[in-house]
């Protein structure tokens, strides 16, 4: 009887040994998603006091995101995260196991009387778990896009890779490679994916099969960030809820392409992609990608379409405002005289 209480007694002080080897394991497990320490897995969790992320541009790639960045980073009631793209939904969340939690601290900054978001350009083009996971996370979630020109889009992606490229010595600089030699980059299956990353509509298409309605999703023309940038942020404003604030024209105007980190890095005018060589690479790849082009024309076209409606109308109201601020000065000046 003695020797079965204590080896009974032995069992469960295994048993208490093991669930305690078990709860430590799991901690450490968990401290390695969400990149906390120890010390910090003790503390009071921060995380159910942080907001959600609300709101995510997600492409095209360089069609004016980093300028949307700066942008949104202007107004008082929206939180950014810390470096511009944090890559959580392609691939921190899977391929290296991090958490929401973890999400939730790119952004130290949030608060509940902020609106939290981030700009991530490969989110548009997910496959579908990856989407689903997003949608998950939070269904109410808002999406922006800026759509620009397919191969003017590719040819721009194609001169960042190619500097980088060529500054390590992996590639030769664009200006001594052959027409035949870009048109095989910008349209190669492999990595970086230049042209396919100009596949807005199966983008489209994934997040409404995948859990977003379209009115979650803004699409706004890369084109407006040169020709009309403060009526796009109207429009954008408006989208997200927040209110309408005025950005400077200085900043309105400035080109913007941020790597990393908050700094803004004004682009260098010679950074160009040289002006024939690209008369020439368009002509060729027109015809080649003309059902992309399409494919994108019916799909973006109805949210496009939106867009556009928004900023006409905006358009109409301010000639109205002229209008009437020009009578009304008719009238004082007749009135004087
Ligand atoms: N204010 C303004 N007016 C006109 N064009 C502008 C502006 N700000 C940024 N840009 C152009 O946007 C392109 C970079 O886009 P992204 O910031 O999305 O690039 S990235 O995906 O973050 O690498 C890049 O396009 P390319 O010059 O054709 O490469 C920038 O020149």
């Amino acid at each position: 009887m003695a020797s079965f209480a204590a080896s009974m007694a032995n069992m469960s002080a295994t048993a208490a040994n093991q669930k305690v080897k078990k709860k430590k394991k799991r901690a450490a497990a968990s401290t390695e998603t969400s990149g906390a320490t120890s010390s910090e897995s003790k503390r009071p969790r921060q995380d159910s006091r942080r907001p959600k992320v609300a709101f995510l541009g997600i492409g095209m790639q360089k069609a004016g995101t980093s300028w949307l960045y700066t942008m949104l980073s202007q107004h008082p009631s929206i939180c950014l995260s810390v470096e511009k793209e944090v890559h959580y939904w392609d691939m921190h969340k899977e391929e290296k196991g991090k958490g929401d939690e973890w999400y939730e601290s790119q952004f130290p900054e949030s608060s509940p009387d902020k609106l939290v978001g981030e700009i991530t350009p490969d989110y548009l083009n997910m496959w579908a778990t990856r989407i689903g996971q997003m949608h998950a996370y939070n269904p109410n979630l808002k999406l922006i896009v800026l759509h620009r020109e397919e191969i003017s889009r590719a040819c721009s992606a194609f001169l960042m890779w190619n500097r980088i490229a060529a500054e390590k010595g992996e590639a030769k600089a664009i200006e001594s490679m052959t027409d035949d030699e870009v048109v095989a980059a910008l349209t190669s299956m492999e990595p970086p994916h230049c042209m396919g990353l100009s596949e807005m509509g199966k983008g489209l298409e994934n997040l409404t099969t995948n859990g977003f309605k379209p009115e979650q999703i803004l699409v706004a023309e890369f084109e407006d960030v040169a020709k009309r940038p403060d009526q796009l942020m109207n429009v954008v404003f408006d989208f997200l809820g927040v209110e309408r604030i005025q950005i400077e024209e200085e900043k309105l105007k400035t080109n913007f392409q941020i790597k990393t980190d908050r700094t803004a890095v004004v682009a260098n005018k010679s950074n160009k992609f040289p002006k024939d060589l690209k008369e020439r690479i368009m002509g060729r790849l027109e015809k080649a990608y003309k059902e992309l082009k399409r494919r994108n024309k019916k799909v973006g076209g109805p949210y496009l379409k939106r867009y556009q409606a928004l900023m006409d109308a905006q358009e109409e109201k301010e000639e109205e405002k002229k209008e009437k601020e020009e009578k009304e000065t008719i009238i004082t000046e007749t009135a004087k005289s």
